[in-house]
């Protein structure tokens, strides 16, 4: 068996850090080796760091719990431990784009959830069932960059996981316009039910940046790699308007979709799209991707957080009462686990579409 990949984990106490930490505990390829923090963590170890605040079902992976945390702006120590880093950093966003950018010019891969990168026009977006081609756009970045191995990989907003996937599996059927209210759950602002009473028996109908990344992100995944320009140009169409609420859910984004379109597909169609969705992850069998994409459920009442927010381990769509509207062609209602296939999950994956395209390698 080839040796494990060297994985850093920047941001390793935060929820989104923790998650990484749980789910890459007996990963196939990869290693967490490195965990950093900010400079409050840095020096104690991460049992010690996490004391008081582990948020996940598991307990602390016993390979992790003695690793001293380092602190995050050490570059150029990080750099010589790991091959490739995932970022999960909680600092304001033009200090994680600096400090992203830092790690790629210290020839450190970065796959990063925050959304600090997702629109330099030469970083890939990527929902590794969706665009795995957008990653070739690397390689005029690492020369804007003046790297060999270190890049910026990013993965979505996740919002759009209930919905931007149905409408990829729908794209044949060009839709022009599209209206998604999220409700979301508490853990997409890092809490636990104990840290927001305030949630209990309340709709918060506000997630300050949320629409507009609803909104815009899904046009990037969509777009196209322009050679000359050395930049991804996001797609035009459709035009999607958004709301996004929070609510008293601890893990599961819901979307409750409409949808117009060019062509008109019949439901079955639609219902086969989304059933026979397949991408790259698929064809590779990459360790955390799901068998099935999108499952699409007939009950009048599904999908629902309770009974479907896990398919596939969290990293499966699903998606049900598709049905005909008075004022658009179709409405739809979509459910994504959002700290899994939403956040450190979904970069996961992204890493691992990565290594297998060659992109991250042992250094
Ligand atoms: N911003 C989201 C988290 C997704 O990445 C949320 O607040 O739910």
């Amino acid at each position: 068996m080839s040796k494990k990949l060297r994985v850093g984990i920047l941001g390793a106490t935060g929820m989104v850090g923790q998650r990484y930490i749980t789910l890459l505990a007996d990963h196939p390829w990869f290693e967490v080796v490195l965990v950093a923090a900010s400079s409050r963590s840095a020096g104690k170890t991460y049992e010690q760091a996490v004391a008081g605040r582990w948020k996940m079902d598991e307990a602390v992976p016993t390979a992790v719990r003695e690793l001293t945390i380092l602190d995050v702006n050490q570059v150029s120590q990080i750099a010589k431990q790991v091959d490739f880093v995932f970022s999960a950093v909680s600092m304001s966003k033009d200090e994680i784009k600096k400090i992203e950018e830092t790690y790629a010019k210290a020839e450190v891969p970065v796959v990063s959830n925050n959304s600090a990168h997702r629109w330099t026009p030469d970083v890939p977006m990527i929902v590794p069932e969706i665009n795995p081609d957008h990653t070739r756009i690397i390689k005029y970045q690492r020369e804007r960059l003046g790297t060999t191995r270190g890049f910026i990989a990013v993965k979505p907003n996740c919002s759009i996981q209930s919905y931007a996937p149905a409408l990829s599996a729908w794209r044949k059927f060009e839709p022009t316009q599209v209206v998604a209210t999220t409700y979301q759950a508490i853990s997409g602002a890092g809490k636990t039910f104990k840290d927001a009473p305030e949630i209990l028996n309340n709709v918060v109908p506000f997630i300050s940046g949320e629409e507009e990344k609803s909104e815009k992100e899904p046009l990037k995944i969509w777009g196209q790699v322009d050679d000359q320009k050395r930049e991804i140009i996001p797609a035009t169409s459709p035009i999607i308007t958004s709301q996004c609420l929070r609510v008293a859910v601890l893990y599961g984004h819901t979307a409750a979709a409409f949808v117009n379109f060019k062509q008109k597909p019949t439901k079955e169609e639609l219902i086969e799209a989304l059933e026979n969705y397949r991408g790259v992850p698929q064809e590779l069998k990459l360790p955390s991707a799901p068998a099935q994409f999108i499952q699409y459920l007939t009950e009048d009442d599904r999908p629902q957080v309770r009974f479907d927010v896990n398919f596939e381990n969290g990293m499966g769509i699903s998606i049900g009462r598709l049905r005909t509207d008075k004022i658009f062609d179709w409405k739809f209602v979509g459910l994504s686990h959002n700290t899994a296939r939403g956040a450190a999950g979904g970069a996961i994956l992204c890493a691992e579409l990565l290594k297998a395209q060659g992109y991250i390698t042992a250094n």
